[in-house]
């Protein structure tokens, strides 16, 4: 049975006292306990809103992370840093970052296996553009994301920590949500490159969130699918009444 994970993805908002206002705001209510709740804030709130979540069930998650454990790499941020945070997840391969930062299927496989070999459990990103999606290569893309993303990834343990998160592009920030339907195939595709790589029994572990303007209005549809096993959450995760909603749902 596949805990359903509903994570917030703060991206580049909030300020230190932005974040505290916010965490505190969703700590007020009550969240469903069959859920799992992450919230993946900026690093410069990650230490103060790791204060605020001791005594709750709510996961603190970064955006991003360096592979290497230190090093001359200016500006970076390395997953010992983050462990001693005491963060349990972080976001791997966000479309955001492939496109602004050059993120490549290869840099995402080595922070996916250095995250793992830290005890940090990645949320791996993968989706195909609106390009991709009315050339029929959604899956061919995809697939290969995959498929890479995992690349040398082979103890059951590990993989049975990652989170993929399915996040069309073209569904982004934009309003524009996949159906719940396609979303619901594009997920069991995954599911279905997992098992033939690894099997059917890590595959029916493996956790697979779906991305891309989910709000309160389709969270329900969406999380009924079988094979849609949680949500990414970007601008409704900064409303927290709105995300709330979504992890009631
Ligand atoms: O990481 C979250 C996704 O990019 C979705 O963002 P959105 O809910 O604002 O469309």
């Amino acid at each position: 049975m596949r805990k359903p994970i509903i994570a917030g993805n703060w991206k580049m908002n909030n300020t230190i006292s932005q974040s505290l206002k916010l965490i505190n705001e969703i700590k007020s209510y009550n969240l469903n306990e069959n859920v799992e709740v992450v919230v993946c804030v900026s690093f410069t709130s990650l230490y103060e809103v790791k204060k605020e979540l001791k005594g709750t069930n709510i996961k603190l998650g970064a955006q991003n992370m360096h592979w290497e454990d230190s090093g001359a790499y200016t500006g970076e941020i390395s997953p010992l840093m983050l462990k001693e945070i005491g963060i349990d997840y972080c976001i791997i391969g966000h479309s955001e970052r492939r496109q602004y930062f050059n993120e490549t299927d290869e840099t995402v496989n080595k922070k996916i296996k250095s995250a793992l070999r830290h005890g940090i459990k990645p949320i791996v990103c993968v989706g195909e553009t609106l390009e991709d999606r009315e050339k029929a290569k959604e899956k061919e893309i995809v697939k290969e994301q995959v498929l890479k993303a995992l690349e040398g990834i082979n103890k059951k343990e590990e993989i049975e920590n990652i989170v993929i998160a399915y996040e069309p592009i073209w569904a982004i920030g934009t309003g524009k949500t996949a159906s719940s339907d396609d979303a619901n195939e594009m997920c069991g595709f995954i599911r279905n490159t997992i098992s033939k790589k690894y099997g059917v029994d890590i595959s029916k572990n493996i956790r697979i969130q779906y991305g891309g303007s989910v709000k309160p209005n389709n969270i329900k549809e969406l999380m009924d699918k079988e094979e849609i096993d949680g949500a990414l959450v970007g601008g409704a995760s900064l409303n927290a009444s709105d995300f709330v909603k979504l992890i009631n749902y």
